[in-house]
């Protein structure tokens, strides 16, 4: 069986290691072409939807409306934003408090737990800076599960505090993750026993650092991307950076809001609903704060077969891709970023 981590196996990623947080001039190679920096303006009065929770997951009696709005969302920005959601304030504090512990490291503690070019779990660049010419100025640690092997190395004798709240927060995400799925497939109309596939879903925690930067309009943070997941549960803390892409072009600010997780559409989900619902193209800009967050990247097993659901296909809406399975989908992704998904366009 494949894990999460075979998947990069067959297409290594050497990123040099970023050494930002202590440098007061932006070096060349990080200023980004002005186009990338397109003025927000044209933002306002654009609002991207905050679903409240707390009746939806619990109560079938108000479920209607939070189906309602969230099939608005996806089908319209391919985002939105949900409070009430369960997990508790103390939680995403800790979490921050860990993540702040751990990119204040110096970077030669920090590489003790690189991640290797073959791997995806440790310390390193987005595994994406290899399809920019410029670099990103950000730095992130990945884990999937327990995050010890990584944090034994990052503080060989203070590593539990670490390895506890991180293993706390992926449970809690993986129970969100799996809610918010379920509420997905309802707005399709899709039966939920019909997407069990009979084993774990996998999931990873990317934890991303955005330092203070001295020139954020000339920079970028996390360059345009999907994610290659069903849906993505982001944690962006207080500090306001992610933007994304409305179908006509334009970028959109998605707004910090206090203890608020943001739900990404992943390139899976646009399979899965036959287009219905589109992958959300974001990024994230820098600011002279240091930025935080905390990107949960969930799908489905990985040797489950995922296609269109037969329901969301008729003469009005063609089938669209063909059944793949998310190794497959990881490795020709990994290769070719942002057409990875033409690969598997169904051809009549
Ligand atoms: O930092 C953000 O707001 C976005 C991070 C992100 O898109 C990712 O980790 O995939
Ligand atoms: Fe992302």
């Amino acid at each position: 069986m494949p894990s999460l981590s075979d998947a990069f196996k067959s297409v290594p990623v050497q990123c040099k290691e970023p050494d930002i947080s202590s440098m007061d001039e932006v070096p060349e190679l990080y200023l980004w072409p002005q186009e990338n920096q397109q003025a927000l303006e044209e933002n306002i009065g654009v609002n991207i939807p905050v679903i409240d929770l707390q009746h939806g997951v619990t109560s079938r009696a108000s479920a209607g409306s939070v189906i309602e709005l969230l099939r608005a969302a996806y089908e319209e920005f391919g985002v939105f934003q949900i409070v009430n959601h369960g997990v508790s304030q103390q939680l995403l504090e800790r979490v921050e408090n860990q993540g702040r512990r751990l990119f204040s490291l110096p970077l030669d503690q920090k590489i003790k737990a690189r991640r290797s070019p073959d791997g995806v779990t440790g310390y390193g660049m987005a595994r994406i800076c290899t399809f920019f010419d410029r670099l990103m100025w950000s730095e992130g640690f990945t884990s999937i599960g327990s995050p010890l092997e990584h944090a034994e190395k990052l503080w060989p004798d203070d590593y539990q505090d670490f390895c506890e709240t991180i293993d706390e927060y992926d449970h809690a995400m993986k129970d969100l993750a799996s809610k918010l799925m379920s509420l997905i497939l309802e707005s399709l109309g899709l039966r939920q026993r019909d997407y069990s596939w009979g084993g774990d879903n996998c999931a990873a925690l990317q934890m991303n650092h955005y330092p203070s930067c001295p020139r954020p309009a000339q920079t970028m943070g996390m360059a345009e991307h999907t994610d290659s997941t069903f849906l993505t549960v982001l944690y962006q803390g207080s500090v306001q950076g992610l933007q994304i892409k409305r179908s006509d072009g334009m970028w959109t600010v998605v707004p910090a809001i206090p203890n608020a997780f943001v739900v990404n559409a992943g390139d899976l989900l646009q399979v899965l609903s036959n287009g219905r619902y589109k992958s959300v193209v974001h990024r994230a800009v820098n600011s002279i704060k240091p930025r935080l967050s905390f990107a949960y990247l969930w799908g489905p097993p990985l040797t489950a077969v995922i296609e269109p659901a037969p329901q969301l296909v008729d003469s009005k809406h063609p089938l669209l891709y063909r059944a793949l399975n998310w190794n497959e989908y990881l490795v020709v992704r990994a290769k070719h970023f942002d057409r990875a998904l033409e690969f598997f366009r169904n051809v009549q």
